[in-house]
């Protein structure tokens, strides 16, 4: 029987780097043939489009796969196992599979469905890498440590501190191989360690807590970790509460409910914006007002034949022109993402203004 193609999974918070993370990765892949499997929440496919417009020789488009029915752990039936088939069923075959989670997804479910039958004599998870926004976990944006928010909530009836972010962060922890601190580069060197020593102190024995910039880690550090991961599932313990029983024929129609009914994204168009500075404060100033998560698309700037990317986290805002409008229509298409509830009318009335 031929040797498994590993896989390798990147999990990790709304906008922590892990496109980044992959992007570096392929850019130094030393030859290895990388296949890509990308689950996004909000349907712009922007992390594709970025990593498709990377320009590596290795990579080709055909090497990309978008999942496009939303949540990975919903849809590993109709969605996850039909891709991996078609990659398997490839002449050629890659060297390596790497699955990058949407920010909002739990890795458990996901990692289950490697014991497939049809699955697992033929493919076995490298590893589980889990991105961690170092910056914003430092600052607190991610309750994580679940004694202290108990005590908080103890002294105070009216906070709900067990909000579905904190509970993703966990089972995002609870189930790495290997945990990426990343913005180093926004860390003092005092931070990091500090948030190294507390992650290894809440994660699995035996995890890598490893810090980055930019996701700039060497391949053969992120690829090749070889622990089976879905052999071992028991230990990857699981925060959020799934209805189901053990039974693998299950998955097919199991009801299980999760955090993803406590989330929301829309998309807003606009035309052409004048002066890219000014739209990326008046995007920063969009998302402070109304905690926004996550906001993220392409921007056409008037005189410009390129594209500008642009990507928040937080109030954070980045630009940068990746590459020609080529054949797609001269607009501007932003992705929003928060928790359910967002004022969607006020927020596209401020874009658009
Ligand atoms: N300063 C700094 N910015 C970073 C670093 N890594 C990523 N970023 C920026 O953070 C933003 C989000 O990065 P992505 O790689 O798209 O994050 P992601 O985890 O794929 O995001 P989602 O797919 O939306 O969950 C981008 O603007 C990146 O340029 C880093 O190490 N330092």
């Amino acid at each position: 029987m031929p040797a498994k193609i590993p896989a390798t999974v990147v999990t990790g918070f709304l906008g922590a780097g892990k496109t980044t993370l992959i992007r570096h990765m392929l850019q130094n892949a030393q030859g290895k043939r990388i296949a890509l499997i990308i689950n996004e929440f909000g349907d712009l496919g922007v992390d594709g489009d970025i990593l498709k417009g990377c320009g590596i020789e290795t990579c080709t488009e055909d090497d990309i796969v978008e999942l496009s029915n939303g949540c990975i752990c919903c849809t590993v039936a109709d969605d996850f196992i039909p891709t991996m088939e078609t990659l398997l069923a490839r002449e050629d075959k890659p060297d390596h599979i790497v699955i990058e989670t949407s920010g909002l997804a739990l890795p458990q479910p996901l990692i289950r469905a490697f014991n497939w039958p049809d699955i697992s004599t033929r493919v076995t998870v490298d590893g589980v890498i889990t991105v961690v926004d170092g910056r914003a976990v430092v600052d607190g944006q991610f309750a994580h440590n679940v004694a202290a928010v108990d005590a908080l909530r103890a002294q105070d009836e009216n906070l709900d501190h067990e909000t579905p972010l904190s509970e993703l962060f966990e089972d995002q922890v609870a189930c790495a191989d290997m945990i990426v601190v990343n913005k180093a580069d926004l860390l003092t060197e005092a931070e990091a360690d500090a948030l190294i020593a507390k992650l290894k102190s809440e994660s699995r024995a035996g995890v890598q807590v490893i810090k980055a910039a930019m996701g700039a880690l060497p391949v053969d550090v992120l690829l090749g970790q070889g622990v089976g991961a879905e052999s071992d599932l028991s230990a990857r313990h699981e925060i959020h509460h799934h209805h189901h029983d053990d039974d693998d024929d299950d998955h097919h129609d199991h009801e299980h409910s999760h955090g993803h009914d406590e989330f929301e994204s829309f998309i807003v168009t606009r035309g052409e914006i004048a002066d890219a500075s000014a739209f990326a404060a008046q995007v920063a100033d969009v998302i402070r007002s109304h905690g926004i998560l996550r906001l993220k698309g392409f921007v056409a700037v008037a005189g410009k034949p390129m594209r500008l990317t642009l990507q928040a986290v937080g109030p954070r805002v980045d630009t940068y022109f990746d590459q020609p409008f080529g054949d797609a229509p001269r607009e501007t298409r932003l992705v929003v993402i928060g928790e359910t509830g967002l004022d969607q009318a006020a927020i596209t009335a401020a874009l658009l203004a």
